[in-house]
């Protein structure tokens, strides 16, 4: 979209992700059908088809958006179980990513298991299995030097706002996978354009394939990545400091969000590259936000200060250390104490037990802080869950162990035993490895449990109601958290929070940025991409047909004919 067009079709004047408006393409017949982005179907107006050279390549009753939902709904329902659901939505997205968006807008409750956790994590482990289109980008080691040219098939410097990146080796909580980690990037990225109205034209999904330790894969004939181990060390830093140099270069604007990188990774890449750029770990501080929030809202409802809460943490890795350094840092926020003070309410434990500082050598550089004194433990039993549950009594637990069942009915009853209101989160994906059953965990408690899971479960009954539990996980939630159905409400105004920040530390960029909370709710909804069909308006182009053979440079790549990559014809 030219920034005139932009002007015209926003009250508020130039708006940079400016939504609204005509599309405008150069892609005509069946290239344009093929074109997810821009293609309606069967929802092509007359004038459209008379336009773009459509008649004869669609039957000539013009349906409506909604119309087509009701078909795509049908057709997804009579799928026979959730991993064929998954593989429908994704040959939906391939063909009409309006349709797509807005199907599962309208049955986000239901659809949202289905394209993420759980399901996704069964689509990523059979990703060579299951391939039939690529999408997104796919760096490998062995082929560093190309970096640059392989990420620049994917718009202007201006055209991608976000790119989200995975090297598959800690995949949700199933492990290695390899380059099917592709999968958990364009998933991710689906939830920032359903949730927060994220442009999917202006994303970019990418697996950086080190090879895999995965034996099921490097055994596998059909398995699609680098046969060999994965690559550590300088190589490895080496591969991932160029993806980012590149990222900065072809796209300077873009915020990188990292995904599902290992343990020894993970926090490492965050802090080398958070002091000189825009970007994010997801399972660090994404899951550390949410979990924060889900905690907030569990401490009004049982009644715990701040200042005297005990929190223990089951499984101290990426997640576990992420989520202590969130709470750590609202404890002190809440109570004016130090860090240092803080952290001293929360207790890490992994799988040898309570994090210790005699263990110094063994423990992770973000699990030191956590680290306990030996001589506080002498004599009492820290080996296991329950002994260090039974000493320190918490309101807190959470798992992010990858451990199923951790939280046995003695670990919960003890920790009855000492609280009111026990504040238990089993956050290990996707749902088989949760260490408690939400239904579990209520009848162990008499129902005083107050519970959010990973991923979604349905609703528990105790004493003849019903219970919603809350998802934590990026944007879903209901019971503590919010309800998922109005998550991009809920966006709006965390969105219309973060500017207001920004505006009073003199960081914001943008200016004319309203001052007024209503009209600046305004300007933030008019930015948020909708899943709904805009008109489409041809534009001339020497390369056209070209094109629309599939000749052109680009047009080899899947996101041909996106707004953006029209945009730099
Ligand atoms: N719900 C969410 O929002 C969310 C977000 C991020 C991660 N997770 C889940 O959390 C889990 C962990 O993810 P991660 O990225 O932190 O992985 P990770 O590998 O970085 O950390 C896992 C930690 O658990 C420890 N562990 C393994 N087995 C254990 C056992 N038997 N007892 C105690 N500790 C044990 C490991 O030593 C490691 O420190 C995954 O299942 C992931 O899906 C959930
Ligand atoms: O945050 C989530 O929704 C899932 C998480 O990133 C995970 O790795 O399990
Ligand atoms: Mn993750």
């Amino acid at each position: 979209m030219s920034s005139a067009q932009e002007k015209k079709n926003s009250k508020f004047g130039h708006l940079p992700l400016s939504t609204s408006g005509p599309q405008e393409t150069a892609l005509t017949g069946n290239a344009l059908l093929r074109t997810p982005y821009f293609n309606k179907g069967s929802a092509f107006t007359e004038e459209e088809r008379d336009t773009f050279k459509l008649h004869g390549l669609l039957p000539s009753n013009v349906q409506t958006l909604e119309e087509q939902v009701r078909r795509a709904y049908a057709q997804y329902q009579s799928r026979q179980d959730d991993l064929a659901k998954n593989t429908f939505m994704t040959s939906m997205k391939e063909q009409n990513e309006v349709l797509y968006y807005r199907l599962i807008l309208d049955h986000l409750k239901e659809m949202f298991s289905i394209i993420y956790t759980p399901t996704e994590g069964d689509a990523i482990a059979n990703y060579s299995r299951l391939f039939r289109k690529p999408e997104g980008c796919y760096l490998d080691i062995e082929h560093m030097d190309r970096i640059e040219d392989d990420i620049d098939q994917f718009g202007g410097k201006d055209d991608v706002d976000l790119i989200v990146v995975s090297d598959g080796e800690q995949i949700l909580g199933i492990g290695d996978q390899g380059v099917g980690a592709i999968l958990i990037s364009v998933a991710k990225l689906a939830i920032y354009t359903l949730c927060a109205g994220i442009h999917p034209a202006r994303t970019l999904p990418v697996v950086l394939d080190c090879g895999t330790n995965n034996e099921e894969l490097l055994n596998d004939d059909l398995y699609l990545g680098l046969r060999q181990k994965r690559a550590r060390g300088e190589r490895y830093d080496e591969f991932v400091d160029k993806f980012v140099q590149a990222c900065r270069k072809r796209y300077p604007k873009a915020y990188i969000h990292f995904e599902d990188f290992g343990l020894n990774n993970a926090r490492r890449i965050l802090d080398k590259y958070t002091p000189k750029m825009a970007c994010f770990n997801d399972d660090v501080q994404g899951t550390g936000a949410v979990t924060l929030a889900a905690i907030m809202a569990a401490f009004k409802e049982a009644k715990v200060e701040w200042g005297d809460a005990r929190f223990v943490m089951f499984g101290s890795g990426t997640a576990g250390t992420g989520i202590a350094d969130q709470v750590s840092d609202a404890i002190a926020q809440e109570t004016g104490k130090s860090k240092e003070e803080a952290g001293q309410q929360i207790w890490c434990v992994d799988k040898p037990g309570l994090l210790l500082k005699s263990k110094k050598d063994e423990l992770t550089p973000a699990q030191i802080p956590y680290a306990r004194e030996d001589g506080d433990w002498d004599k009492k039993d820290h080996s296991d869950l329950r002994s260090v549950i039974k000493e320190v009594k918490p309101h807190v637990l959470i798992g992010t162990s990858t451990k199923p069942g951790a939280f046995t009915k003695e670990v919960v009853q003890e920790m009855a035993k000492h609280v009111d209101r026990p504040i238990i989160f089993p956050l290990s994906n996707p749902t088989r490895l949760h260490e408690a059953k939400p239904q579990d965990l209520f009848d162990w408690t008499d129902g005083k449990a107050l519970v959010a899971t990973g991923s979604p479960f349905p609703p528990v009954k105790h004493n003849g109601k019903e219970y919603d539990i809350s998802p934590i996980s990026n944007g879903t939630g209901s019971g503590l958290l919010p309800d998922v159905t109005d998550v991009r409400e809920i966006s709006v105004h965390i969105a219309k929070n973060v500017i207001q920040q920004a505006v009073k530390e003199d960081l914001a960029q943008e200016k004319d940025i309203p001052t007024d909370d209503a009209e600046l709710e305004e300007w933030i909804r008019e930015q948020m991409w909708d899943a709904k069909y805009r008109p489409l308006k041809l534009v001339e182009h020497e390369n056209a047909n070209a094109f629309a053979r599939g000749e052109a440079g680009a047009a080899s790549h899947q996101r041909m004919g996106s707004f953006n990559w029209t945009a730099r014809l």
